[in-house]
């Protein structure tokens, strides 16, 4: 059994698989990693653990150690690559590439044939382009949603105000409805803009994966879901390096 662990800014996605395929997974914050039931009741069975990961390194120390601690079996970490069964990467260095957003276009290049876009909505916003030979055109990185309602929060005296769930982007009449509706009208601005973009550059393909991709897909994103993209592209990784 495997362990397949994406480690994120704000929260741990893990998921447990095996030869009849997920036998559990979930989502925890990085310091709720050590309680995970799974990883005591499975202890034994899991014969390795891959991560792909863009916390600090010395949070990566730290979630190898409470993973060894737990598991008896090697750690494994996978980062971004200049090439992979076509898929070829736009960073000169990609050493400086997140791994999520390299495992996220990996899953989506092994998905579907002709070019993508990925979206990844989750502390920071991060989308990237693929044509249908492979290569990456490039991304853009933005700020999350939760980290735009903090930086207001936080660095403007006067801007008070409650986060709110409804997606409502019209004019507001007070501050809390100028922030709420006004984020929302930036998220459905980027979804706009990557539709946009994807008619330009030609591309077949829109995914959207994180925490916030359901805000994305509601403010009028034409996209597929795909929850765990980072974890199935980090999967077929790890598959293809075992097989070598
Ligand atoms: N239960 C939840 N806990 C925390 N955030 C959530 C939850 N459900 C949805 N979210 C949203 O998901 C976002 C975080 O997404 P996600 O968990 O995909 O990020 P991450 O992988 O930790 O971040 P990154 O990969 O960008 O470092 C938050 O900004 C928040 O708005
Ligand atoms: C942008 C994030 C935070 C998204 O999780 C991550 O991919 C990251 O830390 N990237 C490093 C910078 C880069 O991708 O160029
Ligand atoms: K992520």
């Amino acid at each position: 059994m495997k362990l397949l662990v994406d480690a994120g800014n704000t929260r741990v996605k893990w998921r447990l698989s095996g030869a009849a395929g997920v036998v559990g997974q979930g989502a925890v914050l990085f310091d709720e990693v050590a309680s995970i039931p799974e990883l005591a009741n499975y202890a034994q069975q899991i014969t390795s653990i891959v991560v792909s990961t863009v916390i600090s390194e010395e949070r990566r120390r730290q979630l190898n150690d409470v993973l060894l601690e737990r598991v008896k079996a090697p750690v494994r970490f996978y980062w971004a690559e200049t090439e992979r069964r076509g898929l070829r990467n736009a960073y000169e260095d990609p050493a400086r590439m997140g791994a999520d957003r390299w495992h996220a276009m990996y899953g989506a290049w092994r998905l579907c044939s002709g070019g993508f876009a990925v979206i990844d909505a989750g502390s920071a916003i991060t989308i990237d382009y693929v044509d249908a030979s492979g290569m990456h055109l490039g991304g853009y990185i933005l700020p999350g949603v939760q980290m735009m309602f903090r930086s207001l929060r936080t660095d403007a005296a006067r801007i008070g105000f409650d986060v709110n769930e409804a997606l409502t982007p019209v004019p507001g009449h007070d501050t809390g409805e100028c922030v709420n509706h006004g984020l929302a009208w930036l998220s459905s601005s980027v979804s706009e803009r990557i539709m946009k973009d994807v008619e330009f550059y030609g591309l077949s393909h829109v995914l959207v994966t994180g925490g916030d991709a359901r805000r994305l897909l509601d403010l009028g994103l034409s996209a597929r879901e795909i929850p765990e993209l980072v974890l199935d592209g980090l999967e077929r990784i790890d598959t293809e390096e075992a097989g070598r």
